[in-house]
């Protein structure tokens, strides 16, 4: 992807990660998605004083992503709190794989600026999709 793109998306990320709402766990993660027709969206953790009711930011992100009309991400960035790297969790690579191919973009970027990029194929192999429901 253009680097440009990556820099907005990652500004994105960041800024949505402000809005973190996470006192139980205090740490404040970020995604933004670029979707395949160039639109960002951006999403932060959201928890709940009924911890397991608390939602992800990348799934936070891709409800934001769907409720304005789009299905296909073409790149999501995940921005961390801290030095390390935030991998998305299991749940959430299940999410993302929804909505994306084996080779769609997975970038990790931490409060550093360091980046990994990976793709939801590597992270999820062998993911369950739609078709598996059709045989
Ligand atoms: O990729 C991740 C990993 C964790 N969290 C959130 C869930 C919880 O609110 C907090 C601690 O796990 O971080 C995310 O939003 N995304
Ligand atoms: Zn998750």
């Amino acid at each position: 992807m253009k680097k440009n793109n990556l820099e907005k998306l990652s500004q994105l990320a960041f800024n949505a990660q402000r809005f973190s709402h996470s006192p139980y766990s205090g740490f404040k993660v970020g995604a933004a998605i670029e979707t395949d027709s160039g639109d960002m969206f951006a999403g932060c953790n959201v928890e709940n004083t009924a911890f397991p009711l608390g939602q992800c930011a990348e799934a936070s992100a891709i409800g934001s992503m769907v409720s304005n009309g789009h299905k296909r991400i073409a790149h999501i960035v995940i921005a961390s709190p801290n030095e390390d790297m935030c991998f998305p969790c299991g749940g959430c690579r299940q999410k993302i794989a929804e909505f994306a191919s084996d080779d769609t973009p997975v970038t990790m970027i931490t409060n550093t600026g360091e980046r990994l990029e990976t793709t939801i194929g590597e992270l999820l192999p062998n993911a369950f999709r739609a078709y598996d429901l059709e045989k």
